[in-house]
């Protein structure tokens, strides 16, 4: 008689499972929510619908290697802990905290209506048959939902955690300098001040700037309908000392993206630099510095002697110590470079900016410079007044001052660096107050004018005694 109660049951059951899986989604949904009302109700429902769980491992593989979904998700959890109690916090760049949950802490989150919970978990240690070691313990976390959203918990639901995940890792993580050694990269974390907001250069150029990186960051969409590789090449000239590495520095702050400094030099050949480029990250710039001076692209050392003299007048900064580089063994061409530019690259998924600086923009092959190859040319030259301003507010805090104008005058009439009038506006004594900072550079400015104004005088008077 038992047996024959059990078997009713389990057929009950069995029947009951059937037409539940078999109902139409939206009343399943109703009465999911009017089982949530009744919570007797909802057991029944939980034994009609019994749990999915999803397993995300610390580790994957047997080479223990640290599977990316279980940061993306402790980030992502990072954010919904409504319901843990027991917490982690541990530090992250700019000094912020990143709290996770302790093991077996659980919390809850909403999507499209529906509750789903998470479970923080630990395998423990254990000896591992074939291997010497133990296998170390392995931290997890368990996604649990109802059988019935499977579909929209696997797929949309994931792809979503996955997605922000990704975005809180990439706000709290510390951004790199990368820099090449011998054939690897080696890194130190970056850590420049550089703003768009402090960089002295026209308004209008600025916004610019920033709307095409914007426009950049938000077209993952359309350079996949395109079918172009996700990059955009920048290619900034202009004299020494007006910011072309301030600028690279305040994009990679501005899109929170890495720094790879690319010296050429110091790579070997082509295929060192195709291992090199492969191994970057996506979010990431790569940067070549004064590309008319580290090499001669198209095969030949560039002879320093073929260096232009420098102007007289002008108030120029020195030579940086790579520019005055040792010859090296490196055989990159440009093909090689261009090649990978426009090739190899497309394989590499994600978004990364190339940029080139350059003192001699007419010094380029005319391959590098063409349209299409770098996407954008911005030449940044010798401060004017607007870029004046806004040196004067980042280094003296001010806004206004009397002298303002003398120096409004005097600097339509010279060609000085940004790097110049901040290094004159610059405090030289304890004692000196932004006023003396002020009578500094007026001093340069009036100083680098006459010197200007007696060149031309000579230049005028050696024509005419020329033409006698
Ligand atoms: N446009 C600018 N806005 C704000 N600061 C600037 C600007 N240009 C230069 N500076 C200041 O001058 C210093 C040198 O500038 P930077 O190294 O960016 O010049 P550069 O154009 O890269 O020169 P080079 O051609 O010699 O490499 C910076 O540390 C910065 O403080
Ligand atoms: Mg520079």
């Amino acid at each position: 008689m038992f047996g024959s109660v059990r078997s009713i049951i389990v057929t009950f059951v069995f029947c009951c499972n059937m037409i539940w899986r078999n109902c139409p989604k939206q009343l399943r949904r109703y009465i999911e929510k009017l089982t949530e009302r009744l919570s007797g109700f909802k057991r029944l429902s939980g034994f009609l619908n019994p749990d999915i769980q999803v397993l995300i491992h610390e580790y994957t593989g047997s080479h223990l290697r640290r599977h990316e979904a279980y940061g993306l998700v402790a980030a992502y959890l990072s954010v919904k802990l409504p319901d843990a109690k027991r917490l982690k916090a541990v530090m992250t760049n700019e000094n912020k905290v990143m709290l996770s949950m302790e093991e077996y802490e659980n919390t809850t989150d909403m999507f499209n209506g529906v509750e789903v919970k998470w479970i923080s978990g630990k395998v423990p240690s254990r000896a591992s048959g074939a291997s010497y070691y133990p296998e170390p313990e392995q931290r997890y976390y368990k996604l649990k939902f109802n059988e019935c959203y499977k579909k929209m918990m696997t797929e949309d639901y994931l792809q979503h955690v996955l997605k922000r995940g990704r975005e809180i890792q990439a706000a709290n993580r510390q951004r790199r300098l990368y820099t090449n050694g011998k054939s690897t990269w080696t890194h130190i974390v970056f850590e420049h001040p550089a703003k768009f907001a402090t960089l002295a250069m026209e308004p209008e150029k600025k916004e610019e700037i920033v709307e095409d990186l914007l426009t950049f960051i938000k077209s993952k969409d359309y350079y996949a309908r395109i079918g172009k590789a996700w990059k955009r090449g920048y290619l900034l000239y202009g004299p020494p000392g007006t910011g072309k590495s301030t600028m690279i520095a305040a994009m990679a702050n501005f899109l929170s993206y890495d720094v790879y400094d690319l010296e050429l030099t110091s790579v070997k050949d082509n295929t060192e630099l195709r291992k090199l480029l492969t191994n970057t990250t996506a979010k990431s710039i790569i940067v070549i510095e004064d590309i008319d001076c580290s090499l001669d692209l198209t095969g030949q050392r560039e002879k320093k002697a073929e260096k232009p003299a420098e102007e007289p007048g002008k108030v120029e900064k020195k030579t940086t110590p790579r520019k005055e580089k040792e010859e090296s063994d490196s055989k990159v061409t440009l093909s090689g470079l261009l090649n990978f530019i426009d090739g190899l690259w497309s394989a590499c998924a994600g978004e990364r900016l190339i940029v080139f600086t350059t003192n001699h923009v007419d010094k380029l092959d005319p391959a590098l410079t063409r349209r299409g190859r770098m996407d954008k040319h911005i030449e940044l030259s010798y401060c004017k007044y607007e870029g004046f301003k806004v040196l004067a507010k980042n280094y003296l805090e001010l806004e206004a001052h009397p002298l303002f104008q003398s120096i409004e005058e005097l600097i339509q009439e010279v060609e000085i660096s940004p790097a110049d009038v901040a290094e004159n506006l610059m405090p030289k004594s304890a004692k000196d107050g932004p006023e003396q900072s002020l009578r500094n550079l007026i001093c340069i400015l009036e100083e680098t004018k006459n010197s200007k104004c007696r060149e031309i005088k000579d230049t005028e008077i050696n024509h005419n005694a020329a033409a006698i």
